[in-house]
C-alpha cells in the first residue's frame, strides 16, 4: 500500500501517522507539503493528520481546506481513493466538503486530552474491517473542537447508510448521537476525532489503533 501524509503548518501528528502507517505496511509514506498542487503518483491512501493547521485560525481546518494540495485530495477522493482524516484532519475534510456536518467547540468549552472508549459501529469499510462491529476500543482524544453536529436529514442519512464508523461510549464533547467518526457515501473517506495513530504501539500505552492500519494495509495491498 502506497500512502501519503499531508503536512500543513501546525500539523503535529504527521510523524506519528507516518510511523503507524509504516509499521502496518512496511513502507514509508510520502510526506506531502500543503503547497504541492500535485500528489505523488500511485497513492492508495492519503492521511490528513491531527494538529493545529494554520493555528486553528478562522475555524479549525478552514484555512487548510483551501490549501493547494486539497484540490488534488478532493480529486483523489472523487476518483474513489481512500482518505483518512484524524482530528484536525477530520476538521479539514469537513471544511473541504468531503464529509458532511460541522465540528463545533466542545460542549464543556475545554480542551480534552485523555483516552476514551469507542464503539466500532460498522466493520464494513477498509478502515474498520480489522474490528468486529460492536467492539469497544480505547483511543486517545486531544481536541477543543470535536463536537460533531449534523442536521436531522444528514444524521438520518448517516444512520440509514451505515456511515457512522465510531461512537463514544461516554460522550466527552457533546457530539450529536455520540458520533466520533463518519464515512463518506462510498465508504472510502473516514473522518474521526480520536487518534488511532496514538494507540498503535505498546510504547504509546495502547494498541487498539493498530487494527485500523492493519485493516487498511490488508484492504489496499496490491496484488504484485
Ligand atoms: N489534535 C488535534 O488534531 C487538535 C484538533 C484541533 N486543532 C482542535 O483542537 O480541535
Amino acid at each position: 500500500m502506497k500512502a501519503g501524509v499531508i503536512v500543513f503548518p501546525g500539523s503535529n501528528c504527521d510523524r506519528d501517522m507516518a510511523v503507524a502507517i509504516e509499521q502496518a505496511t512496511g513502507q514509508k509514506p510520502a510526506m506531502i507539503w500543503h503547497k504541492d498542487a500535485a500528489l505523488p503518483r500511485g497513492l492508495d491512501l492519503i492521511a490528513i493528520p491531527g494538529g493545529f493547521s494554520f493555528g486553528d485560525y478562522l475555524r479549525c481546518g478552514a484555512i487548510a481546506a483551501k490549501a493547494p494540495v486539497m484540490r488534488a485530495v478532493a480529486d483523489f477522493a472523487h476518483a474513489g481513493g481512500h482518505v483518512l482524516g484524524v482530528c484536525n484532519g477530520f476538521q479539514v475534510l469537513i471544511e473541504a466538503g468531503l464529509l458532511p456536518g460541522a465540528l463545533m467547540r466542545n460542549a464543556g468549552l475545554k480542551f480534552i486530552c485523555r483516552t476514551v472508549h469507542l464503539r466500532v459501529e460498522t466493520g464494513d469499510s477498509a478502515f474498520t474491517r480489522g474490528y468486529e462491529t460492536g467492539q469497544i476500543v480505547a483511543y486517545p482524544v486531544a481536541h477543543h473542537d470535536g463536537n460533531y453536529i449534523a442536521d436531522a436529514d444528514t444524521l438520518a442519512r448517516l444512520k440509514g447508510e451505515d456511515r457512522i464508523a465510531f461512537t463514544y461510549v461516554e460522550n466527552p464533547n457533546g457530539a450529536t448521537a455520540d458520533i466520533a467518526g463518519i464515512l463518506s457515501g462510498n465508504r472510502r473517506v473516514l473522518g474521526m476525532m480520536p487518534h488511532p495513530e496514538r494507540a498503535a504501539d505498546p510504547a504509546l500505552g495502547g494498541t487498539d489503533g493498530k487494527a485500523l492500519f492493519a485493516g487498511l494495509a490488508a484492504a489496499l495491498e496490491r496484488v504484485a
